[in-house]
């Protein structure tokens, strides 16, 4: 470090980590300068906009501290080398996606562009730096990442490194308040000088209780876990959802009763239309690959369900809505409420709302999508089709209201849990669209007596009923 206190920090990537975490750190730490540097010119542009409604990334709050921090101490550019050779810290926020081809495909984590940085930082660092791993990473990748940074000569730029693990916790959607108030901050290393720096930047706002220290690598494994566990919880529920559709049981009233159980507790109970984010299922798929790799065929097998669940929710979904519209949705208009993957983001990686869209336009169904925060260019990439795909075909259209993809619309399938879908008018809803009516609740957002009060015939996520005949023989 330069004169022993950390004053510059850079962070490779300007992602969904990258920007909010440095934000949060530039607002709480204004004695730092905090430069978040990226490859990709369009996103950097971006997060420079003048407009805070065109930043790269919408989070809550998150407009708020860049109008606050940008350009006081807190700046995003593509100057790559000037901001390493300058910095005390280097964050690595950048991807880590499953690898598409070769060794380990669909499985291991792509390491290609941590090691790009890596090789960046081994180029232009001097003297004293601290590199820390925020990217989510395999277990002992600090190992790869050390090696590196030492493959120079030693006295090149009078080079020195530490590498620290501190992952990152924080969901989508929550994003600000989660690195604001964490329930804890992990730091895995092996130099106390260098974990206490660290160590010293998060004392700025978070109890010193919370700041857990640890080996590399179980820290960098407590990551993977972390979201091994959370994947886990929405696999078993959403299992249930399916039982309880099947005997007139409720997930809501089934997610209570056992959420209510300390030991259970309540978090990460909700059923859906399967997880979404771009990180669980890589995460989860990762855990397998090094389970595998270390001979843990069980233990990889067991993880591996928790994926298997997932994709069977989804398509279990599509299932559903096609056999409830006559198995023919050929010309029927369906809208779509919400596309990112949860509420509350601009986000669609891994989006469920992708593959039912991709699955009922398949079908030949004519989507109206309607998403307060994601835009067309999002939806035409990930459904890999234009709009107003006139071929007589399946083909969606992004609507700007609520009102504009019920209008002739046969169904409504709710994709997202975003609030305003939470209270909307249905009597002004089911005017709009054309008889028969169906509304899919795939987050179980809506009240069944609200909607069947208005003449729309009611599916939701884990709503059996309860006065339905069903036998079962012992
Ligand atoms: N998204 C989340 O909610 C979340 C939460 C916790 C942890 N993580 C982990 O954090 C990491 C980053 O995730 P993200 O969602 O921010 O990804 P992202 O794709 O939004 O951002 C990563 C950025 O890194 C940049 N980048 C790649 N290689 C680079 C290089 N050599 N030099 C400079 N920039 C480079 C990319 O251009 C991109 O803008 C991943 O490992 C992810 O698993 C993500
Ligand atoms: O009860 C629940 C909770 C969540 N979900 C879904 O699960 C997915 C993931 O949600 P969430 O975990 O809230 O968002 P992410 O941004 O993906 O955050 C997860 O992944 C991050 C990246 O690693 C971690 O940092 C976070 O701790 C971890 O929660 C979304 O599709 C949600 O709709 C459910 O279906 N039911």
């Amino acid at each position: 470090m330069k004169d022993s206190e950390v004053k510059n920090i850079c962070c490779i990537g300007a992602g969904y980590v990258g920007g909010p975490t440095m934000a949060v750190i530039a607002d709480n730490c204004p004695s730092l300068k905090v430069n978040v540097v990226d490859i990709n010119e369009e996103r950097i542009k971006k997060w420079n906009e003048k407009d805070f409604d065109r930043l790269p990334i919408y989070e809550p709050g998150l407009a708020e501290i860049i109008k606050r921090c940008r350009n006081k101490n807190l700046f995003f550019s593509i100057d790559i080398k000037k901001h390493i050779e300058s910095a005390d810290m280097i964050f690595l926020s950048v991807n880590t996606p499953i690898k598409k081809s070769g060794l380990g495909k669909g499985q291991a984590s792509d390491l290609k562009y941590i090691e790009s940085s890596t090789r960046e930082i081994a180029k232009y660092a001097k003297g004293e730096t601290i590199i820390v791993e925020k990217s989510t990473l395999p277990v002992r990748t600090a190992e790869t990442i050390k090696s590196i940074l030492e493959s120079n000569d030693k006295s090149f730029n009078n080079q020195k490194f530490s590498v620290l693990s501190n992952p990152e916790f924080l969901a989508e959607g929550t994003a600000i308040n989660d690195l604001e108030n964490p329930d804890r901050v992990l730091i895995g290393g092996e130099n106390p000088e260098a974990i206490t720096a660290l160590e010293e930047i998060y004392v700025n706002w978070v109890d010193k209780n919370k700041i857990l220290k640890t080996n590399l690598w179980s820290s960098e494994l407590s990551k993977l876990v972390a979201n091994a566990f959370l994947a886990q919880r929405i696999s078993s529920i959403n299992s249930i959802s399916a039982i309880c559709e099947t005997t007139g049981a409720d997930i809501n009233e089934v997610s209570r009763a056992i959420g209510m159980d300390t030991r259970i507790g309540e978090k990460f109970l909700n059923a859906g239309p399967g997880y979404g984010g771009s990180c669980f299922k890589k995460d989860i798929l990762n855990l397998v690959y090094l389970s595998k790799y270390y001979g843990l065929n069980e233990v990889a097998s067991y993880w591996q369900k928790v994926v298997d669940l997932n994709v069977w929710q989804q398509h279990r979904i599509r299932k559903i809505i096609v056999k409830k519209l006559f198995n023919n949705l050929t010309s029927k208009k369906i809208g779509i409420m919400g596309f990112s993957f949860k509420a509350n983001t601009n986000d669609t990686r891994e989006s469920p709302a992708i593959q039912i869209c991709k699955d009922l336009i398949e079908e030949g169904a004519d989507l109206r999508i309607y998403d307060p925060k994601v835009n067309k260019f999002q939806i035409e990439k990930d459904l890999e089709q234009n709009q107003f795909n006139d071929n007589g075909e399946g083909s969606w259209t992004l609507c700007k209201s609520i009102k504009d993809i019920a209008i002739d619309a046969d169904a409504i399938v709710i994709a997202t849990e975003w609030e305003e879908f939470k209270s909307l008018d249905w009597s002004d809803i089911s005017r709009l669209m054309r008889s028969p009516k169906w509304l899919f609740d795939t987050r179980g957002i809506t009240n069944s007596k609200d909607i069947k009060q208005h003449n729309i015939n009611y599916w939701k996520i884990g709503l059996g009923d309860s006065s339905s005949n069903i036998k079962f023989n012992f």
